[in-house]
């Protein structure tokens, strides 16, 4: 059995405090270097959760949020770990992108995903959250790219419950699917686990999530719950709800796990009965 080398998954509870943010982040850089890891999974937006559209905005253009990414960048190459993490990014004076970062282990971004579904919910005595309003949607796919842990395909919290982008990925042959996330309490107790693993199932590939747990602020609690998935379902590890400090976990990707089950049970499409994604 041939085991790709460990990776590491990280939680956090991000606020409007960029620089507190980034101690949470760096802590969890610190523990997946001692651990031996050499990819470390960071949640969606990790660098704030933001309590209004406009003050989003504004951390957006501010130092600080430059100097977050500069500063995971540094720890990269330095701790030499890859480092997959959410982030804002300025789309122009009225927009953000809501991005996911590859940084390699020698500090530089090597790819970048821009979230292709924004979340626009108004749901009864639930969360009411309109990311349209100060965010571009992204336009494309990024192709699965070669890492330490297998050929990794990318993608962000919402756009987990768009089965398309996990299969677009999975005939580019990707081996393993991020899905960093920041999801709602009723919405994660509802469907989290439950899309983690049929994204999984369908793909034939790991699933890392990612995600933030716990309250950001007073209008606003996240799941938690961070998971890594194998392909055949089975959740190979997870965090809990519970937000004290920055937790972490370590899992295995078993590359001949991915071979063995596409083997298995070939998952060959009727392109000729419906299109091809
Ligand atoms: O707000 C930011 O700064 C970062 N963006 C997010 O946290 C996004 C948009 S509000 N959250 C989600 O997509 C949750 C999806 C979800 O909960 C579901 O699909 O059920």
């Amino acid at each position: 059995m041939v085991l790709a080398d460990e990776q590491a998954v990280g939680q956090i509870c991000a606020t409007a405090c960029i620089k507190s943010n980034l101690i949470q982040c760096q802590t969890l850089v610190r523990q997946a270097a001692h651990a031996g890891a050499k990819v470390l999974f960071l949640p969606e937006a990790s660098d704030y959760i933001a309590t209004s559209a406009e003050e989003s905005l504004a951390l957006a253009q501010s130092s600080y949020c430059s100097h977050f990414l500069s500063a995971l960048m540094d720890d990269a190459k330095d701790k030499g770990l890859h480092i997959n993490v959410g982030v804002h990014e300025v789309a122009s004076d009225r927009r953000l992108k809501n991005s996911l970062l590859w940084i390699d282990d020698e500090g530089r971004i090597t790819q970048s995903y821009q979230k292709i579904h924004l979340f626009d919910v108004d749901i009864k005595d639930g969360p009411i959250l309109k990311e349209s309003k100060n965010v571009e949607p992204g336009q494309k796919i990024v192709p699965p790219f070669e890492t330490p842990v297998g050929r990794v395909g990318l993608a962000i919290c919402f756009d987990l419950r768009f089965p398309e982008i996990g299969l677009a990925l999975r005939r580019q042959d990707t081996e393993v699917i991020t899905y960093p996330s920041a999801f709602t309490v009723p919405t994660g107790k509802a469907h989290w686990e439950s899309l983690l693993r049929a994204r999984a199932i369908e793909t034939q590939s790991y699933v890392v999530a990612a995600a933030q747990g716990g309250p950001h602020n007073e209008k606003r609690r996240s799941y938690g719950h961070s998971m890594v998935i194998n392909p055949w379902g089975e959740i190979v590890g997870e965090l809990g709800d519970e937000y004290a400090e920055p937790q972490l976990l370590t899992a295995d990707i078993d590359l001949d796990l991915v071979s063995k089950i596409r083997k298995e049970m070939p998952l060959l499409r009727r392109t000729d009965v419906y299109p091809e994604i």
